[in-house]
């Protein structure tokens, strides 16, 4: 199982991420607390490896870096149970959700969808495949970000308002999970934005880090 769900690039699966999962950072944006998880979806073209730039996208004036951690499916499932869940894990990946805020909030406006602002090509840069086994508890993992060597965000998944089971077993009501698949879980406090050149270094735990730079499409 880990091997196929280790090339999850290549299997070419959906990208479910969640968004507002932290208080903090739902109140930095001047949003409510959700009531229930927030989800949205990436295309996998916008997946990159490191040794890629992240390339800002035509006519953005506000990128924006969002740290996360994103959960690799291993084994496919519909309405799974929170108390399975943990089954149906293959592994971790450190991700970025890059975000064009500015679509964002033109497309928040209108009451339009964020598919450009969250699906661009490069938005979702990601580290190598983390084996489960790396990380013996996902809800105690500290996830950082800094951007030319300087700390902006620094967090923990503790904090997630929707804990990673009960995330699995919502998605898999609406969505049905496949090997391959990626959660990201939602990003905590300190987003902020980034420039051509600019170089972002994320880490998570003391099990990954990895380094991304920015530039100008
Ligand atoms: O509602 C907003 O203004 C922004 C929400 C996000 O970008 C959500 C996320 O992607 C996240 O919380 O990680
Ligand atoms: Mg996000």
């Amino acid at each position: 199982m880990a091997s196929k769900v280790s090339q999850f690039m290549q299997l070419g699966r959906k990208i479910v991420a969640v968004g507002r999962n932290y208080k903090a950072h739902a109140h930095e944006l001047g949003n409510a607390l959700p009531s229930k998880p927030m989800l949205f979806l990436k295309p996998t073209s916008s997946y990159i490896a490191e040794g890629e730039k992240i390339r800002i996208p035509e006519g953005c004036t506000s990128l924006h870096h969002e740290v996360e951690l994103g959960i690799v499916i291993g084994k496919p499932g519909s309405r799974i149970s929170e108390q399975d869940a943990a089954s149906h894990i293959g592994g971790y990946i450190l991700a970025l959700d890059m975000t064009a805020r500015d679509f964002q909030e033109e497309a928040k406006k209108k009451g339009h969808p964020w598919s450009l602002a969250k699906g661009f090509d490069t938005s979702c840069p990601v580290s190598g495949f983390i084996d489960k086994d790396k990380i013996s508890d996902p809800s105690k993992v500290r996830l950082w970000l800094k951007v030319n060597d300087s700390l902006k965000q620094d967090g923990n998944t503790g904090d997630m308002i929707f804990s990673i089971p009960h995330l699995i077993s919502y998605i898999s009501r609406y969505f049905r999970l496949e090997e391959g698949d990626v959660i990201l879980t939602g990003t905590p406090e300190g987003v902020g934005p980034v420039g051509s050149g600019d170089v972002i270094e994320a880490g998570l735990s003391d099990v990954v880090t990895m380094k991304f730079q920015v530039e100008q499409s």
